[in-house]
């Protein structure tokens, strides 16, 4: 199985004091989906371009298989960064830049170029220049999802994007996942979106991963508990919990911990914490 490793990445722009990243380590596993996530300016973008090689590494390692991908044809050939400026003709129309691009990959999947299409409603005689930000991404969704790349690293795909084409996006993503595994890197601030199709969430923060962990391994810890608030306040005795909502008698608490090891009164309910309640607390406990 293939793997992306970052070992000790640091990043330091020119001209700027501060590092942005002081020691990334993360590893990504072949034929998964991750949601990359972090406040605007966290570095999701730079931390994408770094693994493509668009970027230079200030110290640190990023490998493919155990090999810098540094100037590495080999590895990079793997790896595909759909980032807000590929390099295109701009000019060109649709049509061209698909062709294009098929030319540069061999096993480039002209059908399901094809039949994206179709479900986008891309007109591809259209210059690209002139479409409108969501045509533009969508151009950039459909070469990412038809280039015979092991990993595929998506920033913002759905920028501008209206609902219709998002939900096309994300059935898409999915088909093209079952179809042909390979892994996903999607960077997106609209978390309750994607909480569905990631397996895998990372959380960038102040320079650092502040979580790595997998789906199943977060909603197994994270809980919802409600109902009447003697009742809920009985059961939870002795539980961290993160936040709550009260509304009058009745009352929701959330927490990530195991279930309190007591019989559980009958009008209370418990349910999985959304992934996106969980990832505004743990931005805001990491924040502080
Ligand atoms: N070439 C550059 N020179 C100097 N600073 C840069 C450069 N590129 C990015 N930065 C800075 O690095 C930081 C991280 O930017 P980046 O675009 O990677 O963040 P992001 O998490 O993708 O943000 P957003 O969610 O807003 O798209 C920002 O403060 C940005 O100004």
């Amino acid at each position: 199985m293939s793997k992306i490793e970052i070992k000790h990445l640091k990043k330091r722009f020119k001209f700027s004091k501060e590092p942005l990243f002081t020691d990334i380590n993360i590893t990504f596993e072949e034929n998964q989906i991750y949601g990359l996530f972090g406040e605007n300016g966290a570095g999701k973008s730079t931390l994408m371009s770094l693994i493509a090689d668009y970027n230079f590494v200030t110290a640190g390692e990023v490998l493919y298989d155990g090999e810098p991908v540094h100037d590495n044809s080999k590895a990079l050939q793997n790896i595909y960064y759909m980032s807000q400026n590929n390099m295109y003709n701009k000019n060109d129309k649709v049509k061209k830049i698909f062709d294009f691009v098929s030319k540069l990959y061999v096993d480039y999947d002209v059908e399901l170029q094809n039949r994206l299409v179709k479900k986008f409603r891309l007109d591809e005689s259209q210059k690209f220049n002139k479409l409108s930000t969501g045509y533009k991404s969508i151009v950039r969704i459909i070469i990412s999802l038809c280039v015979p790349c092991k990993f595929i690293f998506m920033d913002e795909p759905t920028l501008g994007l209206d609902a219709r084409n998002r939900e096309v996006f994300y059935t898409s993503l999915i088909e093209t996942y079952s179809e042909n595994p390979r892994t996903f890197v999607l960077s997106t601030h609209i978390i309750e979106e994607i909480d569905q199709i990631i397996n895998h969430f990372i959380l960038l923060q102040d320079g650092e991963i502040k979580m790595d962990s997998s789906i199943d391994d977060i909603s197994e810890k994270s809980y919802s508990i409600s109902g009447p608030s003697e009742d809920v306040d009985k059961y939870i005795q002795g539980i961290n919990v993160l936040d709550s909502d009260q509304l009058g008698r009745y009352k929701t608490v959330h927490f990530m911990d195991e279930l309190p090891n007591r019989e559980k009164p009958e009008s209370v309910d418990i349910e999985k914490m959304k992934l996106q309640k969980l990832l505004i607390y743990v931005m805001e406990k990491e924040g502080k």
